[in-house]
């Protein structure tokens, strides 16, 4: 008797848990876009680290130019990068340009437009208040604040942030590395004829860019015939390398199902889930590395890499969500689904439009270019077998 499929949620928590989470690394910041902090962040510095000019002019004591126009000697001159800057005189003016230290002793700055612009003596044309145009050190951030929590993700901003601060390292967790190989007698390469009964291998670099996308690091593996032999001498090399193997083909019913025989009983197991496309699963750990084999059926490899791969691949590296957005829309059009499984269809999802989403393509999982021109995946639960027109279903973004 063939075993009850397992549900998509149980399949979903055995690939998250293979996978696992990443170690923490300081890696040099530039490298960290798009990462999770793992540790929070403590400022050793204040920002600014300095009290600053805010504009380029001159600064001065506010209570040398009340009686406004007045001239001043200009006793300095302050480039921003000037480390040692002498005090300012009462009755003087230093010329300062915008980011360059105040002076001790002034407590305003004139910006040039209200002088002569001079440089030996200046005439300054408005009075000022003090604290004018000055940027105080610590205004921004003080020694010892927590300016960023751990579980943050890494943008520009954040990046910038901690390069004001002198960091030039962060403790991440570092990418999860993913081998991508395909399998199948039948793939050919770009560039190579076509002969009868032949395929241009396609899901390879779907994986590999979808595991890119999600910010994983990708080896692509040329693809290996179906031949167990060629299989293990092609992954391999690679085991000590790697966090996770991702295939794709080679584990349904047929004579020839090279993942299924490279793995089965060497710690990899395989399973139906209940779910359409991408029915036929496997996965576990072989030589200590974690294994998930997806089904070859383009539309049936990418939805699993959807389903199961990319939230673990996310949930390694630390990311709170890791679930694509979903919405709830009325379907344009009736559609049917097979009892006992989640069925995932190609949808074209416009929220500006009335919610209302389109189902691209048919049910088949070969139907490439639908997925291709698709926005979404249409979930249809286990239990529900028909859908009608209008009737309100869950879409999850691809995108
Ligand atoms: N007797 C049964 N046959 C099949 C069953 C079943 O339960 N009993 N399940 C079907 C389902 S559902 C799927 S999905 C596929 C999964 O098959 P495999 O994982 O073994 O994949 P292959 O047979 O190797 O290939 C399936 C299909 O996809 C094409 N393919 C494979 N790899 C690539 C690639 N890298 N790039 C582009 N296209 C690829 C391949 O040429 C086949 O057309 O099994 C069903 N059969
Ligand atoms: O489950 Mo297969 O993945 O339907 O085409």
């Amino acid at each position: 008797m063939p075993k009850t499929p397992a549900s998509v949620a149980e399949h979903q928590a055995r690939v998250a848990g293979l996978v696992g989470i990443m170690p923490v690394r300081v890696l040099p910041i530039a490298e960290c876009l798009g990462l999770v902090l793992a540790e929070d962040l403590v400022a050793p510095i204040p920002l600014p680290p300095f009290d600053n000019s805010a504009m380029d002019g001159y600064a001065v004591r506010a209570s040398d130019v009340v009686e406004a126009p007045v001239t001043l000697p200009v006793a300095q001159d302050i480039p921003a990068g000037m480390t040692e800057v002498a005090p300012l005189e009462a009755g003087t003016a230093h010329r300062i340009m915008t980011g360059a230290p105040m002076p001790a002793g002034a407590d305003a700055v004139v910006q040039v437009e209200h002088t002569d612009g001079g440089t030996d003596r200046v005439l300054l044309r408005t009075a000022v208040e003090a604290g004018t145009h000055v940027r105080r050190a610590a205004d921004d951030v003080a020694v010892g604040a927590l300016v960023l929590r751990a579980g943050r993700v890494l943008g520009p901003a954040q990046l910038a942030l901690a390069g004001a601060l002198g960091f030039g390292g962060l403790p991440v967790r570092r990418r999860p590395r993913v081998l991508v190989l395909s399998t199948g007698s039948e793939l050919v390469g770009p560039g190579e004829p076509l002969l009868p009964g032949q395929i241009y291998e396609s899901n390879g670099l779907m994986l590999a860019t979808g595991v890119r996308e999600a910010g994983g690091e990708a080896e692509l593996l040329r693809f290996v015939p179906d031949d167990v032999a060629a299989f293990h001498a092609a992954i391999e090399p690679h085991l000590g390398e790697v966090d996770l193997v991702l295939t794709s083909g080679g584990v349904s019913a047929g004579a020839y199902e090279v993942v299924k025989d490279a793995f089965t009983g060497r710690g990899v197991e395989f399973l139906k889930v209940a779910m359409q496309p991408g029915g036929p699963q496997g996965a576990g750990r072989y030589q200590g590395v974690a294994v998930v084999t997806l089904p070859g059926n383009p539309v049936s490899a990418q939805v699993s890499f959807e389903v199961f791969v990319r939230p673990a691949l996310l949930a390694s590296m630390g990311f709170a969500a890791v679930e694509r957005r979903t919405a709830r829309a009325r379907i344009s059009t009736a559609i049917t689904s097979p009892a006992g499984r989640t069925q995932f269809r190609r949808g074209a999802y416009d929220a500006e439009s009335g919610e209302v989403v389109t189902p691209v393509g048919g049910p088949g999982s070969h139907l490439l270019s639908a997925l291709a021109v698709a926005n979404c995946l249409i979930e249809v639960p286990e239990d529900t077998t028909e859908l009608a027109a209008g009737d309100l279903v869950t879409i999850r973004y691809l995108e």
